[in-house]
């Protein structure tokens, strides 16, 4: 399941220059990226006045183009720039601009504006008077528009070099960045589209894309589909809340191995008891199990250890969350089944102790490398790495997921499309895509419970 895809400032400018190396000049590559934003702006705001903003390199070149192609169909266009070009191609747009050029710091207001200050050369945050007057022109005028990245955003990490303003419309060029996915940059546009200019952006890192699901077979039967175990702990709620997640989520037969006497909650669900670590060992002892959940409510005292060592024995394809993993603490890249998952929150993450510094995308990557695991390195921004480096990056979600008991039903739902398809980056892929899905239909202040109801439709769409 592979959508836009996603290369870093380095990885773009290597595109640009292979581009460049099979015959395409780096300033047609400018012509091209200007006349496709060009073309998204005059969609959107027609004839209205505009003011374009242009910075020193090829981004401002960019903005140049923009005028220029805008002008010529009848908007009434105002170029600003910020200090003189730098650029071979940007010297050549800012020519080929044939009308004046008004200072950045004089520079009135518009109905429309573009941001072309700076895009992936940003190499440290705008100064504050500059910051300042882009916030303030943009919040005046009715349409605005960041040229491949809102000035102010670290391509890479996402994170914010100075502050930025809230625009309509992102218009990435070529492919997208780390910074159209990664939260905080992720949150600064409501709308991104991505500008087609002729470069092939072929990379392991993916925008999480919708999946393509299957109905079960006619000869299909519930352990063909997939048996689910949930594994129970001291906080019963949490696990119930994962169970019957996938119970809703396409497998073929959930099991809950109760801690305590409380049943699973739905009659579908089929409780067994498991209080002893032996009993424990012992229901876990089905070659037909295709996934264990454990760390929802599992608890963090000695017997919640022995339960976990227990789940780690078992050598069924796990899928760890919570508790689970705050036990497994800095020995996190060791014993873990083959195709598991881990659904770390970045307090969990940070508790595994990989000591990972750096951009989300690259500190999932390193972690799911050396735990040969799955990682869905959960947030407004998701990111899921597997251990072959492909990485898909989920952003967008709604912000009402954010309560308690939804990383129950994720952890839930992705042991149970784990279930399904055997497949772990796929399945962690189709979980967070179907969680989010459940998440947009319940709407707002849902409770956990809201999103599982929400999953049979969620999956319907998509068959
Ligand atoms: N990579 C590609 O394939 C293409 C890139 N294009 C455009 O080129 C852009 C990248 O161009 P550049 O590499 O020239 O980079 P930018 O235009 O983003 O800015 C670089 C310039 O700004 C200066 N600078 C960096 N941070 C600053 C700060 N905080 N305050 C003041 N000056 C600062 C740098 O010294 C340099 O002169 C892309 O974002 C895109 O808009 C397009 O023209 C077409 C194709
Ligand atoms: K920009």
């Amino acid at each position: 399941m592979s959508g836009l895809a996603i290369l870093t400032a380095a990885q773009m400018r290597a595109a640009e220059q292979a581009a460049i190396a099979s015959g395409i000049p780096e300033y047609e590559l400018m012509e091209r990226a200007g006349a496709a934003a060009a073309e998204i702006i005059w969609r959107a705001g027609a004839k209205r006045d505009l003011l374009v903003l242009c910075g020193p390199g090829n981004n401002g070149g960019d903005g140049f183009v923009i005028a220029r192609l805008l002008r010529a169909r009848g908007v009434p266009v105002r170029v600003a720039a910020l200090g003189e070009s730098r650029t071979e191609s940007s010297l050549k747009a800012r020519a080929a601009w044939n009308g004046p050029v008004e200072p950045f710091d004089q520079a009135a207001p518009a109905t429309q504006i573009v941001d072309a200050l700076f895009g992936t050369g940003l190499s440290r945050g705008l100064e504050d008077a500059v910051a300042d007057r882009l916030s303030s022109l943009t919040a005046q005028a009715s349409f605005s528009y960041a040229v491949d990245l809102p000035s102010g955003v670290d391509t890479d990490s996402g994170a914010l070099l100075s502050h930025a303003p809230l625009f309509g419309v992102c218009i990435a060029l070529g492919s997208l960045k780390p910074a159209h996915v990664l939260h905080p940059a992720a949150g600064l546009f409501r709308r991104l589209v991505c500008a087609d200019i002729g470069i092939v952006a072929s990379d392991q890192v993916h925008r999480l894309s919708t999946p393509h699901l299957t109905r079960p077979l006619t000869s299909d039967h519930k352990y063909s589909r997939g048996l689910v175990a949930v594994v129970g702990g001291s906080m019963a709620g949490a696990g119930r809340l994962a169970a019957r997640a996938a119970a809703r989520s396409g497998a073929g037969m959930v099991r809950y191995l109760a801690a305590a006497e409380a049943a699973a909650g739905l009659d579908a669900i089929v409780t067994v008891q498991a209080k002893t670590i032996s009993e424990l060992e012992s229901s876990l002892v089905d070659g037909r199990l295709a996934a264990v959940v454990a760390g929802p409510g599992l608890g963090s005292d000695e017997r919640a250890k022995e339960r976990l060592a227990a789940v780690l024995a078992c050598g069924h394809p796990l899928v760890l969350d919570a508790d689970a993993l705050t036990l497994l603490g800095s020995g996190a890249a060791e014993g873990i089944p083959p195709g598991s998952i881990l659904t770390p929150h970045e307090g969990e993450f940070a508790r595994l102790g990989f000591n990972l510094r750096g951009d989300k995308i690259s500190r999932a990557t390193e972690a799911a490398r050396r735990t040969d695991a799955v990682i869905v390195l959960k947030g407004a921004d998701s990111v899921v790495a597997a251990p072959d480096g492909r990485v898909a990056v989920s952003s967008g979600a709604s912000p009402w997921l954010s309560t308690a008991g939804t990383g129950d039903v994720l952890a839930g739902l992705a042991a149970g499309r784990l279930a399904v398809s055997g497949d772990p980056f796929s399945a962690a892929c189709e979980a967070v895509w179907l969680h989010g899905e459940a998440a947009r239909r319940a709407g707002e202040a849902f409770a956990a419970d809201d999103l599982i109801a929400e999953l049979p439709a969620a999956i319907a769409s998509r068959l």
